[in-house]
């Protein structure tokens, strides 16, 4: 099953302030903690998915850049993108920009999940669905257009019409700690 990997880091960051996919952990950019997970599970395509006003600041060889014409349309605009640029993979492993606790081993254990009767594989962390790491497959693309077309931009859109896996995760998991605001960063570090 040919599985791409999707960085989505072409948000505004408007509540962080400033592009918050390259703020420092570790002394490495959070975007380059998604891009190793995918890699370290030989994901081939491995994409960044951004915009022009951000790719030059992306320093990630293992990886192909996808830039958006149409910027800030939203996660669901980017997959959408990137699946019909790349006719190939089957399945599409998407992670945000701004998790940098997020592992291989995660990735690893939703990859087994992938199985012909299912749309899409969805962490699920107490009630709360994370699609912002999750697994999409191909036969999603139609539905995504519709929802785009009737101008609805959340990946909610999406799920609300096709059958996905929810795959339980412990409440205490750091995969799912995205930073949206400075004081995340604070919180969480
Ligand atoms: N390629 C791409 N990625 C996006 C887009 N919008 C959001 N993302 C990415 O999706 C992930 C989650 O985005 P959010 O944090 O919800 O939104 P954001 O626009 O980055 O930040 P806010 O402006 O603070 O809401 C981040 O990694 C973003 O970089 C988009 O239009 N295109």
């Amino acid at each position: 099953m040919k599985t791409a990997g999707i960085v989505l880091a072409g948000g505004r960051s408007s509540r962080y302030g400033r592009p918050k996919m390259f703020e420092l952990y570790n002394g490495r950019p959070f975007y380059t903690y998604s891009v190793q997970a995918l890699a370290e599970n030989q994901l081939d395509p491995l994409l960044i998915s951004t915009n022009s006003f951000l790719a030059s600041r992306f320093d990630a060889p293992e990886a192909e850049l996808v830039i958006e014409q149409e910027v800030h349309h939203g996660p669901l605009y980017a997959i959408h993108h990137v699946m019909s640029e790349y006719k190939e993979p089957e399945w599409f492993f998407v992670l945000s920009a701004d998790i940098p606790f997020v592992t291989a081993p995660f990735v690893q254990q939703l990859l087994l999940h992938r199985h012909p009767d299912v749309k899409a594989i969805i962490p699920v962390q107490g009630d709360k669905l994370q699609p912002l790491l999750a697994l999409y497959h191909r036969s999603c693309l139609p539905v995504m257009d519709t929802a785009l077309r009737e101008n609805k931009r959340s990946l909610m859109a999406l799920l609300d019409h096709i059958k996905f896996k929810k795959i339980p995760f412990d409440q205490h998991n750091p995969c799912f700690r995205n930073i949206n605001t400075e004081d995340d960063f604070k919180q969480f570090m």
